[in-house]
C-alpha cells in the first residue's frame, strides 16, 4: 500500500515553473555566453569579388580615391563658373568632349565651354556643369539661363572615400554592397575569417531522416536539422550533417566526437529535458562541462549549454518551434562571436500589439510574430511548441519581459524581424 504518498497539487500546465530546479534567466545565460566566446576561426587572404558573406579579420584601407577625380555628375556642358552671372550666358564651345573613360587632354580658356558627359573628369578649366536639357547650342556655341553656382552637377575627388581611409573594419560582415565599396577603393584582396563550421545533430528514437522514407505511426520526419543546417548556411557558416542519433548515450558521444572533430560548434535537438530519454542532458552533465541549461524562457526552457571536446555545444530543445527560438537567441550571437564579428544582439524595434495577453511573472516570452497592414505585431493563434506552421507563418518574434505582463491591443511591444538574424 502507498497510502503516505503524496502528490503534489496538479498544475496542468505543461509552461509552469517546476520548483527545485535552477532557472537561468535569458540575460544572464546570453551575459554568460558572450563572456566566454571569442572567434575560434583562422584567417586567410581572399579575392574580394569572392568574399560576400566572410567576416574582415583586418580592416580594409582604402588604397584609392572615390571618386578618384573631380567629374561630372551629369551629361552637359562644363566651364569656369567665375566667367558667368545672372540672365542668359552665351560661351564659344571648345572643340572635342570630354567622357567617361575618355579624358580631354587640354585646358578649356576661360570664358568658353565644352560639351562633357556624366563621369568624365573635370578638364583643366572647368569647375561647373550644366545639365544639357537646360542648354540651348548650335554646335559652336552654348547659351543657358544664369547664374549657376560653383561646383554644380560635380562630385569632387575622394567626396565619398579619401585614399588611405578605413572603408571598414575587421569584424563586418561583408554585404554584396561592401563587395562594390572595396573594388571602387582598389581592394582586390582581403583578409578574411574562415566560415565558422556548424556540426547538427538530431537525436530520438522516434526520429526519421528521409521524409520520403515510409513511416511507421510512432516515427516522426526530422523538421529540426534541415531548419538548423540551412540557419547555419544563411548566417554564413559551414553546416556539417551529423544526421540522428538513436536515444542511446553511446550512440550520440560517438556522433559528438565526430562534431568536435569536424566542426567548431555543435548544435543538438531532442532530449535536453529531463526525461527518461533525456541523453544528451544526461551526457553533457556527465561528460561534458555544462556550463548552463534550464533557461527561463518560452519556448525552449530545456537548452543545454555546454563544452565537449573543448567544443560548444548547444543541446536545443527537441520541439522545432523551441529549437527554433533558442537558436535564434542563443546561437546566432555565439556564432558571430565565435567567427570574429563580435556579439550581435538581434534588431528590435517597439510597436503597437495586434493582439491581448497575459503573462506571468519569471520567464522570458517569445511569440510567433508577423506585422499587420497597419504595422502592428500580431501573433500566431497556438503557442504550441510543436506547431510548424506557425514557423512559417512567422516574419519574426514578439519578446514579452521576464516580468508580468498584460498586453491590450496598441499596447508597445518588442518585435525582432527574422530578417534582423540574417533569416
Ligand atoms: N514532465 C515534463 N515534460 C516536459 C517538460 C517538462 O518540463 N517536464 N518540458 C517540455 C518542453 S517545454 C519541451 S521543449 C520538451 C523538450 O524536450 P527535449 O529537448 O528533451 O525534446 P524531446 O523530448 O526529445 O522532443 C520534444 C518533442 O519534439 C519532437 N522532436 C524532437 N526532435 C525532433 C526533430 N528533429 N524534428 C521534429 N520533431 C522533433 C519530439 O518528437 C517531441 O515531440 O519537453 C517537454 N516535456
Ligand atoms: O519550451 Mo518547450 O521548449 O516549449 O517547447
Amino acid at each position: 500500500m502507498s497510502d503516505g504518498l503524496t502528490p503534489p497539487r496538479l498544475r496542468n500546465d505543461c509552461f509552469a515553473m517546476p520548483q527545485g530546479v535552477a532557472w537561468v534567466p535569458v540575460e544572464e545565460a546570453l551575459s554568460r555566453l558572450r563572456s566566454a566566446l571569442t572567434p575560434v576561426v583562422a584567417t586567410e587572404p581572399l579575392k574580394t569579388a569572392r568574399s560576400v558573406g566572410r567576416v574582415l579579420a583586418a580592416d580594409a584601407v582604402a588604397r584609392r580615391a572615390n571618386p578618384p577625380a573631380a567629374n561630372s555628375a551629369v551629361d552637359g556642358y562644363g566651364f569656369a563658373q567665375a566667367t558667368t552671372g545672372a540672365g542668359v550666358q552665351r560661351l564659344p564651345l571648345v572643340a572635342g568632349r570630354a567622357a567617361a573613360g575618355q579624358p580631354f587632354d587640354g585646358a578649356v580658356p576661360v570664358g568658353s565651354a565644352i560639351r562633357i558627359l556624366t563621369g568624365a573628369i573635370l578638364p583643366e578649366g572647368v569647375d561647373t556643369v550644366v545639365l544639357e536639357e537646360d542648354c540651348a547650342t548650335d554646335g559652336a556655341t552654348l547659351a543657358f539661363d544664369g547664374p549657376v553656382r560653383r561646383g554644380a552637377n560635380t562630385r569632387n575627388a575622394g567626396e565619398d572615400v579619401i585614399a588611405g581611409a578605413t572603408a571598414l573594419t575587421a569584424g563586418r560582415r561583408l554585404t554584396p554592397a561592401d563587395l562594390a565599396l572595396l573594388s571602387a577603393l582598389g581592394i582586390a584582396t582581403v583578409e578574411v575569417h574562415r566560415p565558422l563550421r556548424v556540426a547538427v545533430l538530431s537525436t530520438g528514437d522516434e526520429i526519421l531522416g528521409d521524409p520520403a522514407a515510409d513511416a511507421r505511426p510512432h516515427q516522426i520526419f526530422d523538421a529540426n536539422r534541415p531548419m538548423l543546417l540551412a540557419m547555419a548556411a544563411a548566417w554564413g557558416c559551414v553546416p556539417v550533417d551529423l544526421g540522428h542519433a538513436k536515444d542511446a548515450p553511446e550512440v550520440i558521444a560517438a556522433c559528438l566526437d565526430r562534431g568536435a572533430r569536424e566542426a567548431d560548434v555543435i548544435l543538438t535537438s531532442g532530449g535536453a529535458s529531463a526525461g527518461d530519454e533525456d541523453h544528451v542532458s544526461a551526457l553533457l552533465r556527465a561528460r561534458g562541462q555544462l556550463s548552463s541549461w534550464r533557461i527561463a524562457m518560452k519556448p525552449g526552457r530545456p537548452l543545454a549549454l555546454a563544452m565537449w571536446e573543448g567544443v560548444p555545444v548547444f543541446g536545443l530543445p527537441g520541439n522545432p518551434v523551441a529549437a527554433f527560438v533558442c537558436a535564434l537567441i542563443f546561437a546566432r550571437p555565439a556564432f558571430a562571436a565565435m567567427s570574429g564579428e563580435g556579439w550581435r544582439s538581434p534588431l528590435a524595434f517597439t510597436v503597437p500589439a495586434a493582439f491581448s495577453k497575459r503573462k506571468k511573472a519569471g520567464r522570458r516570452e517569445y511569440l510567433r510574430a508577423r506585422l499587420d497592414a497597419a504595422g502592428r505585431a500580431e501573433v500566431f493563434a497556438s503557442e504550441g511548441s510543436g506547431r510548424i506552421s506557425g514557423l512559417s507563418w512567422a516574419a519574426g518574434l514578439v519578446e514579452l519581459p521576464d516580468d508580468a505582463a498584460e498586453i491590450a491591443p496598441g499596447d508597445p511591444v518588442r518585435y525582432l524581424p527574422f530578417a534582423g538574424f540574417g533569416l
